[in-house]
């Protein structure tokens, strides 16, 4: 715990947590080591759920003899659950705390969705034990049971932490201060609570400290979201243009239930994802021609003058624009201006129809290339451009296309970008085919969405540089 407590203070936590139901020891003497001798700020807790080994009394015990000698050593903070909170002995020792501040929790788990009128309940409950500082710790099955969470913490005039633990959890940190939470917590990484961020994603990417009520929200609504890279882009391309917003992974499982429930002017932007980018469609209350005849929208923006949701595809454009750069450069026409696309009277050849596919089909087709979905007809002067996910992490070691097949190929495109260089790719490469990366349609779909999202020129340079460093 030593060591831990070490390495937090190395990567910039200004508070620990020191779980004391966490650890074996035999004699109160070894928790008064670790407590005396702080190396950072700390919050000394001792859950009685996590240590149920032996008997609920002897750990009741062993609860109460550890938060009172925390008290004793006048720690920063001790934290205990709201039936040991409410035990007439610790009452007691509530009161007559001195400087220690007391953080209450109330784990809730079950029971139907969160509400408003719920969590108030249990945070007057928790107030009246005479704590400090109320904890909501909360297991939410879908990103939409959060919305009463930040209400309650934008309204809440007593200080409040909620925790929302399990993937979809992970935005009640992120967020936690734009809506006024009193702390967030981050972990070491390794084994630790689902759903937390690590503290090196939170100084390092999301920049917490920058973070405040004016704060706009964007992030991307998709299924699965841990690949991405958008945040690692759009939080430092944010900073360096001084724009005031965050970007966060928002795991979505029913985008109209999501966009239903986040309406708030707080939520301004979004990118979609797979599998959400052809139904995000209808989410929209206004679609930009391109996407509409696209079929697919992979950037949302809530208008400020009216609130209302405009979908645009920054996809096509992006992917596109990367496949005609790489052909004009292998027939070396680099520079010279040409109103002819050099995709015009190629065969491209589509694997995977979904949102991505679509943008895909509809930019080649845009540009006079005739564009077949994957079939077996080979023909010299093809493009083969994968849209769908195969071979993306963790299934990285498998290839929409066999090996041999490439050979038919000029060009082969790859939507996927983790890992950057995929198994198509690099078969591609291996059989003479040009490559062109997903890294590429990441950039550019991504410099689209930040003019859409702020309504200024995207800082190119910085974000390409930030991208290439993380592959
Ligand atoms: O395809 C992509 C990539 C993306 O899903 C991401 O991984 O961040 C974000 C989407 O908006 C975009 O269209």
């Amino acid at each position: 715990m030593q060591a831990s407590i070490e390495q937090a203070k190395v990567e910039g936590a200004d508070l620990v947590e020191l779980c004391i139901d966490s650890m074996e020891f035999s004699h109160i003497s070894e928790v008064d080591k670790l407590i005396q001798h702080p190396t950072l700020p700390a919050i000394v807790s001792y859950r009685l759920k996590s240590s149920r080994k032996s008997s609920d009394e002897a750990c009741k015990n062993t609860c109460l003899q550890v938060l009172r000698r925390a008290l004793d050593l006048d720690v920063e903070f001790v934290e205990m659950d709201y039936e040991v909170a409410s035990d007439p002995l610790m009452s007691e020792i509530i009161y007559s705390r001195s400087n220690t501040k007391i953080i209450v929790s109330s784990y809730l788990n079950g029971g139907g969705k969160p509400t408003t009128e719920k969590l108030g309940d249990v945070i007057a409950c928790m107030q009246a034990t005479g704590a400090d500082v109320m904890k909501l710790e909360i297991a939410v099955d879908s990103i939409t049971d959060l919305a009463p969470v930040f209400e309650m913490l934008t309204h809440c005039q007593v200080p409040l932490i909620a925790l929302a633990v399990g993937s979809r959890g992970l935005i009640s940190q992120l967020l936690g201060p734009k809506f006024g939470g009193f702390l967030v917590y981050g972990s070491l990484g390794g084994k630790s609570v689902p759903g937390l961020p690590t503290l090196v994603s939170l100084k390092q990417v999301y920049q917490l400290e920058h973070i405040n009520p004016d704060t706009k929200i964007f992030g991307l609504v998709s299924n699965p979201v841990g690949h991405s890279k958008g945040p690692i882009l759009h939080n430092p391309a944010f900073r360096h243009t001084r724009f005031n917003g965050i970007y966060v992974p928002m795991l979505v499982d029913d985008v109209k239930e999501f966009f239903r429930t986040y309406s708030g002017t707080d939520f301004a932007g979004f990118s979609v994802g797979i599998p959400h980018k052809e139904p995000a469609v209808a989410c929209c209350d206004e679609v930009h021609p391109l996407a509409k005849s696209i079929g697919a929208v992979n950037t949302i923006i809530r208008r400020p003058i009216d609130g209302k949701l405009v979908g645009y595809n920054t996809d096509c454009e992006s992917a596109i624009s990367a496949i005609e750069d790489a052909l004009r450069e292998r027939q070396g026409i680099n520079g010279v201006a040409s109103h002819t696309s050099p995709i015009a009277g190629k065969i491209f050849v589509l694997v995977g129809a979904g949102g991505a596919g679509r943008a895909l089909a509809f930019g080649a087709k845009s540009r006079g290339a005739r564009v077949i979905i994957f079939n077996r007809n080979y023909e010299k002067g093809m493009i083969l451009a994968n849209a769908s996910a195969i071979g993306m992490e963790p299934n990285s070691d498998q290839s929409p296309v066999p090996k041999e097949a490439l050979k038919a190929y000029e060009l082969v495109f790859d939507a996927v970008y983790t890992p950057r260089n995929t198994r198509l790719l690099r078969e591609a490469a291996e059989v003479g085919a040009t490559v062109v990366s997903g890294v590429e349609m990441f950039i550019r779909q991504a410099l689209g969405q930040f003019r859409l999202f702020t309504g200024g020129l995207a800082p190119e340079d910085f974000m390409r540089k930030l991208v290439l460093e993380q592959f």
